[in-house]
């Protein structure tokens, strides 16, 4: 009976495959008949792309439920039986009744909330296990205890399929857990898009793959809103971005945007490295007003009085006349760029004025002798000067966002004198640090685009133009016929009949065919329909300004874990980063059960976690392996590492050594000399080597910092006493299986105790 279950699962897998093979094939057609020579005008060309982005996109879809697309089935007490999958397949009938049911439709939601004492309307719920296209195993859970019919694939532990996604070895890529999905976690996931929602829970307890998870069901539920204003994904580096880089694409989402904070600024890479302290004073909000302080001081007055040279005699621009302008441009409240003309409308009006004075006096002490024509007439003049120009450019000079911050960090003014030598600097490349203040900048100044929506407005204008010869010529080539008709009360309308040449002209305007995501990664301004930033607590009060400038709806979700804070700009509190932006409209959630680390691991990192005296909760593990965690003393740090991995490292999996700044060169000549690190081939192995982690190899090198949000079979930490006390906290929960402690120095508090065996 079992096998002949196992054989009509493998029999629906292989329709299914069929099926999504024929889709496949349907839109591979399309998409190469689009490319293929078909029409050559703007509007075929428009459509062909269209068409090509979707199809595309559905290509990519069905690739990423080419493995395991079927993975569960629900059955219900009233007969409806539905297999979930990846995404959702339709049969090729007249109904396009669902074949498979993506796991984020309604109907689906009891594969993962469903109790025996919450049957949701079930009888039994299947897990189903595949390689490649082969089903391998069945686990049923029998919800309705009234039902008699068994299976043979019936669970003894409800857990089973679970447990086994935590044990299998690690490939240094996430993975979907759509298979898996806890019910606690499902609620996060679907929560309602609007507002802000705050995820908190200790290390391993699923927050960055339930926030991807999220990411790929608000994408599905909200398609048309998501897919204009798209979803970004903040993450605190490249490696981690790329450790979770395959999740949403094996969810068959590729439109989000993944970046780190030092990206966020288009235009600028930020390859510059600040000190740790240097960061953290760049990320106060303090810096806003210094900066907003800054921007004022570029708004000057002349002192002495400028001379400026005129046909009509030297004008005098002197501080009551410039201290009346300011006054209006700053009253106008626009940024600094904006208020400009403001300034210089008044700077042109008080000098004209004096020029009236001197030309018009009566010397017979009358009222001024020039008429409201000649008033204008001198205005104009003044308006006109280069001279004049090149004054009010050096009282309220048009400024770029990196001039503004580069003259500021030259010389930094409006805070203590001890900070302002920490982040002084002349030239350099930009930090992550600074896109924040460069944004900060670009806000206070505000984007004079007057010239570019000039040059626009001059090309809408060309466009009307020809738009109007193309109707004039349709007109014109008329037919002798339609000409005759149009005599009698024609029904056949023109081109001329149905639209002008304005709107003609934008029918045709050049279309943007970058996707929404695109489009963000290269707008300051965009605003994004959803916002995912991990690892919230280390964002600076400077970033957070700058993402909420791109959430205006405040449609975010926010993962993280106080206890693992480890940048000292870092906020630490949620209350302390949303009070500025969201008072207490924000909700909070928490997730207790860690699913990364053994239990015996995590009792070592719940001793140190302790120690440090933060009063945080550690999250309990959902297993324990029987396997404990080892401390080895040794005078030679790094020889002892290199053994340590020869020694632990398995036929598959991943092993990290995690070492402290000081401590990665020797180790990592130790590891190269094991054959454990390739000496040359990938600077991102070595730690400090400034590259991106190779997190796929057998064997990486990480600093501590490096380690965050990342998870491996088996750590080796090299000299627990050189980490700071949350980075060692984060470190020790790094493992799925094993932990091992080389040392030299004495322990630190926590785990000086129990609990470690010594090698
Ligand atoms: N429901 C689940 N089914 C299978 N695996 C899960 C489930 N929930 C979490 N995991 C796994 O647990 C591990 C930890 O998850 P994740 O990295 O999202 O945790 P985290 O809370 O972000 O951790 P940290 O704060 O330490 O970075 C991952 O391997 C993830 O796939």
């Amino acid at each position: 009976m079992s096998n002949e279950e196992l054989r009509r699962e493998q029999e629906f897998v292989d329709v299914l495959h069929a099926r999504l093979e024929e889709l496949r094939a349907e839109a591979t057609a399309a998409v190469e008949k689009a490319l293929g020579p078909s029409g050559t005008g703007h509007q075929a060309r428009v459509e062909r792309e269209v068409l090509v982005g979707e199809q595309s996109a559905l290509l990519a879809a069905f690739d990423a439920g080419e493995h395991g697309l079927c993975f569960g089935r629900l059955v219900f007490r009233d007969g409806r039986d539905h297999h979930i999958g990846r995404i959702g397949i339709r049969r090729d009938d007249a109904e396009h009744t669902p074949l498979v049911l993506d796991w984020r439709a309604d109907v689906a939601r009891p594969f993962y909330l469903a109790t025996g004492h919450t049957p949701m309307g079930l009888r039994r719920r299947r897990h189903i296990t595949s390689e490649g296209l082969v089903v391998t195993a069945l686990h049923d859970e029998i919800l309705d205890l009234s039902d008699p019919l068994r299976t043979g694939h019936e669970s003894a532990d409800a857990d089973e399929v679970l447990l086994a996604a935590l044990d299998s070895a690690r490939t240094g890529r996430m993975h979907d857990i759509v298979q898996t999905i806890q019910a606690d976690q499902d609620r996060i996931i679907r929560a309602p898009h609007q507002g802000l929602l705050v995820v908190e829970g200790g290390p391993g307890t699923g927050k960055t793959v339930v926030a991807l998870h999220r990411a790929a069901y608000l994408l599905y539920a909200y398609r048309e809103h998501l897919a204009r204003r798209a979803v970004l994904v903040v993450g605190p580096n490249p490696t981690f971005l790329r450790y979770i880089g395959d999740v949403l694409p094996a969810l068959g989402e590729t439109g989000v945007l993944f970046a780190t904070p030092g990206e966020l600024f288009p235009g600028v890479t930020a390859t510059g490295v600040d000190t740790p302290a240097a960061a953290e004073i760049k990320g106060r909000a303090e810096m806003a007003d210094a900066l907003a302080e800054f921007v004022r001081d570029q708004q000057r007055l002349p002192d002495p009085a400028l001379v400026i040279a005129h046909d009509d005699g030297e004008l005098y621009l002197d501080a009551d006349i410039a201290s009346d302008a300011r006054h209006a441009a700053r009253g106008s409240l626009l940024p600094h760029n904006l208020a400009r003309p403001y300034f210089a409308a008044q700077v042109v009006d008080g000098l004209a004025a004096q020029l009236v004075d001197r030309i018009g006096a009566d010397p017979y002490g009358g009222p001024n002798l020039l008429g409201a024509a000649d008033v204008a007439q001198l205005t104009m003049a003044v308006a006109a000067s280069s001279e004049v120009h090149a004054a009010i450019a050096e009282l309220w000079p048009v400024l770029t966002p990196e001039e503004l911050l580069a003259d500021y960090l030259t010389d930094p003014v409006h805070i203590d004198d001890a900070d302002a030598a920490l982040i002084r600097r002349s030239g350099g490349a930009w930090t992550p640090a600074d896109v924040a203040l460069l944004d900060e900048a670009a806000e206070l100044l505000g984007v004079d685009d007057s010239a570019a929506r000039a040059a626009a407005e001059a090309d809408r204008l060309r466009r009307i133009a020809y738009a109007q010869g193309v109707l004039d010529m349709t007109y014109g080539s008329r037919t002798q016929e339609f000409e005759d008709r149009e005599d009698e009360d024609s029904e056949v309308l023109s081109a001329h009949d149905l639209v002008d040449a304005e709107r003609l002209a934008e029918r045709h305007e050049e279309a943007d065919h970058r996707t929404a995501a695109e489009r963000a990664a290269a707008d300051r301004t965009w605003a994004f329909g959803h916002i995912i930033v991990d690892e919230a607590q280390e964002l600076s009060a400077m970033v957070w300004r700058l993402l909420m400038r791109r959430s205006p709806t405040r449609s975010m979700t926010l993962v993280g874990d106080p206890a693992q804070t480890s940048e000292p700009g870092g906020c630490g509190s949620w209350e302390k980063i949303l009070a500025p932006h969201m008072e207490d409209r924000w909700e909070h959630v928490r997730l207790g059960v860690n699913y990364r680390t053994p239990a015996e691991i995590m009792a070592l990192a719940a001793r140190v976690l302790e120690a440090s005296g933060g009063g945080f909760e550690p999250p309990q593990s959902v297993r324990s392996t029987g396997v404990h965690p080892w401390a080895q003393h040794a005078g030679d740090l790094a020889k002892a590492a290199a053994e340590a991995v020869t020694r632990e490292l398995g036929p598959e999996g991943r092993l990290a050594v995690i070492a402290p700044r000081e401590h990665g060169p020797a180790v990592r000549a130790a590891l190269v000399a094991a054959g454990h690190l390739d000496d040359a081939a990938d600077p991102g192995t070595g730690v400090g080597a400034g590259g991106v982690p190779d997190l796929t190899r057998p064997v990486v090198l990480l600093e501590p910092r490096q380690a965050k949000g990342l998870e491996f079979d088996t750590v080796v930490i090299v000299e627990p006493a050189d980490f700071g006390p949350n980075d060692l906290y984060v470190a020790l929960t790094r493992p799925t299986q094993q932990l091992g402690i080389v040392y030299d120095r004495p322990l630190p508090a926590g785990l000086d105790g129990e609990g470690l065996a010594a090698r």
